[in-house]
Order: structure tokens, then C-alpha cells, then sequence
């Protein structure tokens, strides 16, 4: 659930690095040349029809572990990847598992009337935020 979450949802839309030394793209005469900045569209690689069927339904089964071997590497990157992936990758995940099961243990959580289905993203955004805020009901459990 938390993967495909971060699939649809990931914290940055956008991954930018520097070229460090010439590069062409392979079976293109695309030349990037050293101090090039370069921008890895996460958002657009996580949503697209190529790597992810149907990629604005939310899908859990698309991270069992077969599913995971028949994608290509670099094509899931909500913590980054290489030498400078996110250092906090598993402190991470353990927080938002935590975090959810103790809000859910207490609290019900429902759309309301002004809740966002679809939700609608900013793109303006360097952290992934929606346009509007994120409504929902929340109603304390009584035991
Ligand atoms: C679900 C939670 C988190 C997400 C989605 C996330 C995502 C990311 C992403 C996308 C990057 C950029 C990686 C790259 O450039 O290839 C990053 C880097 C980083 N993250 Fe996280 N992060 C999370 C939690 C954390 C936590 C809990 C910590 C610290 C306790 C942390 C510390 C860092 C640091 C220090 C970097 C920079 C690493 C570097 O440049 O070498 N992150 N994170």
C-alpha cells in the first residue's frame, strides 16, 4: 500500500543532479555535456502508461515481488537512487507505518463534501503538495 502510495504520491516530483562528465544517450547523438544540470521526472516516470499500466488507478498488487523483477531498474524512485539515495529510506518507512497504524487504531478516517477525488496536484510545488489541501473526516473511535 505504502509503495504504490509513494508510486502515485512521491514526497519530490523531481530529482535534479549535475553532469560530471560528457555523456550521449545511448541510440541518440543527444550529447549532455559536464555541469549540464539534468531533472529526473519522477512523478512523470511513476505515472507512465509504459511502466505502469493504468498508472492513475491506485494498485497495490503492482509491488509484488514478481511484478517488481518485470520492471525495468531506475523506474521506481520515491527515495532517489545511487550514491545519494535518501539516508533516512527505512527510518522513513518505519515512521509512516507507525504513524498510520496508531492514527487509524484511533481515529476513522472518510472523504467528506470537500474532499479532492481526484486528488488535484500542484506542480508548482518542489515537495509534492495538492492544489487545495488534503479534506478528509476524521471521527475518534470510541473503543
Ligand atoms: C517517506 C519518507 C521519505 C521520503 C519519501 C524521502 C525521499 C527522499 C528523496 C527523494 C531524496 C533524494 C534522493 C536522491 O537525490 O537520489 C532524499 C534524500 C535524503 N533524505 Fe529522505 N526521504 C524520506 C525520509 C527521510 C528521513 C526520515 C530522513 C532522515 C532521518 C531523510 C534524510 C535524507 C537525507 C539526509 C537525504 C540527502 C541524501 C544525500 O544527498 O546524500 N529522509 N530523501
Amino acid at each position: 500500500m505504502l509503495s504504490e502510495t509513494l508510486r502515485m504520491y512521491p514526497s519530490l516530483p523531481n530529482l535534479i543532479r549535475v553532469c560530471t562528465k560528457p555523456y550521449t544517450i545511448p541510440g541518440t547523438n543527444v550529447l549532455i555535456e559536464k555541469g549540464t544540470p539534468v531533472i529526473i521526472p519522477i512523478y512523470a516516470i511513476h505515472r507512465d502508461q509504459l511502466y505502469y499500466s493504468d498508472p492513475d488507478r491506485f494498485d497495490p498488487e503492482r509491488f509484488t515481488e514478481y511484478n517488481k523483477e518485470k520492471r525495468p531498474a531506475y523506474t521506481y524512485l520515491p527515495f532517489g537512487e545511487g550514491p545519494r539515495i535518501c539516508i533516512g529510506l527505512r527510518f522513513g518507512l518505519m515512521q509512516v507505518k507507525m504513524g498510520l497504524a496508531i492514527l487509524v487504531s484511533r481515529f476513522q478516517f472518510d472523504i467528506c463534501e470537500k474532499s479532492q477525488v481526484p486528488l488535484i496536484m500542484d506542480p508548482k510545488k518542489f515537495v509534492m503538495n495538492t492544489i487545495g489541501g488534503l479534506w478528509l473526516k476524521i471521527t475518534p473511535r470510541t473503543q
